[in-house]
């Protein structure tokens, strides 16, 4: 039995035409409709047939959805979610894909005080934005984290997992905090490193850029791909989750501070220790099979 019927999906990027695309494939008979800001990806996803119907406002697009699925950068979410709320079907299910929970959460609830709303994150993506940067397999073995909180009925959190599943996703779920402390681990200051480390060497007048690209091949070339990701949805996520970037940037800097320490006396045990768990750690992603995300540079190396 399919978790839903009609589903609409705002914002048509790279998560929400991904979405779109793998419940075509997944769901077929699920009546699809989308709606974006952008007159320009409108045109785009009605060209490539990206669903049924593409809407010309938020509140046609919801009118008789069951499941609404908000995938616009999180500083949009609020406005989103208040441009619909009128024209929301009292028994619809409100969902997001957001990189960032807890602020989300708050300005779901303060735009939406009736819905059901059950927040997501697939964390699945590239660097690449817009319509035609999605794909149906994207999800596929990937995690999709679920912050149901006490206002979310039970029923509605198994219906949006049982949706994520059937788009190949594996489905977890967690408090906001702990999923925004997570990601900031794992994702938001692993981008701040590669934005900064990028923008550094760009700064470096004395090292020409087109030195910068010709010996691009280690592990810069690997931050290059991560500084390409889309500057306004990473603006937003900062913005939103700056507890926890915050205190992982702290930690971070401290360590830092340790190795610049190790280096500057020559302590190369402490090297070699650092060195030696982060490689054993490498290898057990490698080995749960969770790097397909990653560039092939030196794949053949490991
Ligand atoms: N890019 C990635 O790898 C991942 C992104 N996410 C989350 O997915 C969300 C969307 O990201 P992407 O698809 O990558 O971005 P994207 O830039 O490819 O697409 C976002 C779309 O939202 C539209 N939009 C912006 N404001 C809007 C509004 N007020 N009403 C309707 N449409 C609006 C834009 O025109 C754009 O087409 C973000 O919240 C992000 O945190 C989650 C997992 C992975
Ligand atoms: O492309 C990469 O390396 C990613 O890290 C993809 C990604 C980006 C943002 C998310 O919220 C989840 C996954």
């Amino acid at each position: 039995m399919l978790p839903f019927a009609r589903v609409t999906v705002i914002g048509l990027g790279l998560i929400g035409s991904s979405i779109l695309r793998a419940t075509r494939s997944a769901m077929p008979t699920v009546r699809l409709t989308g709606y974006d800001v952008d007159p320009e990806v409108r045109g785009i996803a009605d060209r490539i047939g990206l669903a049924d119907d593409i809407a010309d406002s938020a509140g046609a697009a919801v009118i008789d959805a069951d499941l609404v699925i908000l995938c616009v950068p999180v500083g949009a979410m609020g406005a989103v979610a208040a441009a619909l709320a009128d024209d929301l079907p009292a028994d619809a299910i409100v969902s997001d894909v957001g990189g960032s929970k807890e602020s989300v959460i708050a300005a779901l609830r303060s735009a939406l005080p009736e819905a059901t709303i059950v927040p997501g994150h697939p964390v699945a993506g590239t660097e690449f934005s817009g319509p035609e940067a999605g794909f149906a397999t994207l999800f596929r073995g990937r995690w999709c984290i679920l912050t149901p909180d006490d206002a979310t009925p039970e029923a509605a959190t198994v219906r949006v997992r049982d949706f994520w599943e059937k788009l190949g996703a594996n489905v977890e779920t967690m408090t906001a905090r702990h999923h925004d402390l997570v990601l900031a681990v794992t994702s938001h200051v692993p981008h701040l490193i590669a934005y900064s480390i990028v923008g550094t060497a760009s700064d470096l007048e004395d090292v020409t850029q087109s030195e910068v690209i010709k010996y691009s091949a280690g592990g810069f070339r690997d931050f290059t791909r991560i500084a390409a990701s889309d500057p306004t949805m990473w603006r937003d996520v900062f913005l939103n989750n700056r507890e926890a970037v915050l205190e992982i940037l702290q930690r971070l800097t401290e360590d830092v501070t340790m190795l610049q320490r190790a280096i500057r006396w020559g302590d190369g045990d402490a090297l070699l220790d650092l060195f030696t768990r982060t490689r054993a750690i490498r290898r057990s992603i490698v080995e749960q099979g969770q790097d397909d995300a990653a560039p092939d540079f030196g794949r053949a190396h490991e």
